[in-house]
């Protein structure tokens, strides 16, 4: 039969109202109250932090990552469900399907509303969690949420507000809850797993984005600071001015890792114009359909694996 594992870590479904507005403050045991049914199978619960997730650190993503292990290590575990803020949901699950090599699933949820608020989306996300942990093999790590399964990579939060909050811009969604069954479509490929990181020190990659009348001052600055990888958020398909091009070659050749997403909301990002093309001359890649925030989850974690080379296949696998 297996156990189910819950891993807390925070976000709107574990948060209650104070005087500046919410706050996570809910342990895991409070959250899983929530449930409108009990579950067929036994449930352990894991609080491993309890934030806002617009305040989770690296320390804690790669914590979540090491506890995900551990806890996969036991044959008894059927699947296991993360709670998580949504606002930075995408970029936590992207990061753990990177280093995910095991047929059974690792599901992300959360809300839009807190937990007891009128018409609050936790305890059907939480049942659709569940069910989608118990029932899925081979999809790596996903996100149930608003009745739809997401596959980590290529989503994205659409909404600010709306309980349906995810999306791949550029894909359907890998499977939908319908009365609380289970649909699934066949698993999409997915890069070989990354070895799971031992450094402490985390490489500094940062995100610019890309508008009219735009310079190189703040990418040049990045490079100055430290920065080991970047993320530039072109127009379009990928395209810059030749402003920026230059600064682009300048820091590939001084070592820097450098990925070229799209400020548009969906598409690929394609060397169709000169831009984009003298990007890639200069020794960026181009991200395939992933957008800014998950492109950078894969540039800081080609760079913690020390495989910078597989940076291509982790964008566009
Ligand atoms: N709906 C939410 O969970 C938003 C919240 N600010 C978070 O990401 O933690």
């Amino acid at each position: 039969m297996g156990r189910l594992v819950v891993i807390a870590t925070g976000g709107t479904i574990s948060s209650t109202p104070t005087e500046a507005g919410l706050a996570a403050a809910l342990p895991g045991g409070t959250v899983l109250d929530a449930l409108p049914s009990p579950q067929p199978v036994p449930v352990e619960v894991v609080d491993l932090c309890t934030v806002d997730s617009s305040a989770i650190t690296l320390d804690q993503q790669l914590g979540l990552l090491r506890q995900v292990r551990a806890t996969l290590a036991d044959p008894q575990v059927r699947g296991i469900v993360v709670t998580h803020g949504t606002d930075t949901m995408e970029e936590t699950a992207f990061l753990l399907d990177l280093h995910h090599d095991d047929p059974r699933p690792v599901v992300f949820t959360g809300s839009q509303r807190p937990l007891g608020a009128p018409g609050s989306d936790a305890p059907g996300n939480l049942a659709d969690a569940f069910a989608v942990a118990r029932q899925a093999r081979d999809h790596g790590v996903l996100i149930a949420f608003g009745g739809k399964i997401h596959a980590a990579r290529g989503t994205v939060k659409h909404h600010t507000l709306n309980p349906d909050a995810y999306q791949d811009p550029s894909a359907a969604p890998v499977g939908h809850l319908i009365g609380g069954e289970v649909l699934l479509q066949a698993p999409a490929p997915r890069p070989a797993a990354l070895p799971v990181p031992t450094v402490t020190e985390a490489p500094r990659v940062d995100i610019l984005t890309h508008h009219t009348g735009g310079d190189a001052v703040l990418l040049r600055a990045a490079v100055a600071a430290g920065a080991r990888g970047l993320v530039l958020v072109g127009a379009g398909a990928g395209n810059v001015n030749p402003e920026v091009v230059e600064a682009v070659r300048e820091a590939t050749a001084a070592g820097v890792l450098v990925a070229v997403t799209s400020r548009t909301a969906a598409g690929p990002v394609l060397p169709i114009y000169t831009s984009a093309t003298e990007l890639t001359r200069a020794g960026a890649v181009l991200t395939g359909t992933l957008r800014a925030a998950q492109a950078r989850i894969a540039v800081l974690s080609a760079l913690l694996a020390g495989q910078p080379e597989r940076l291509p296949e982790l964008l566009d696998c």
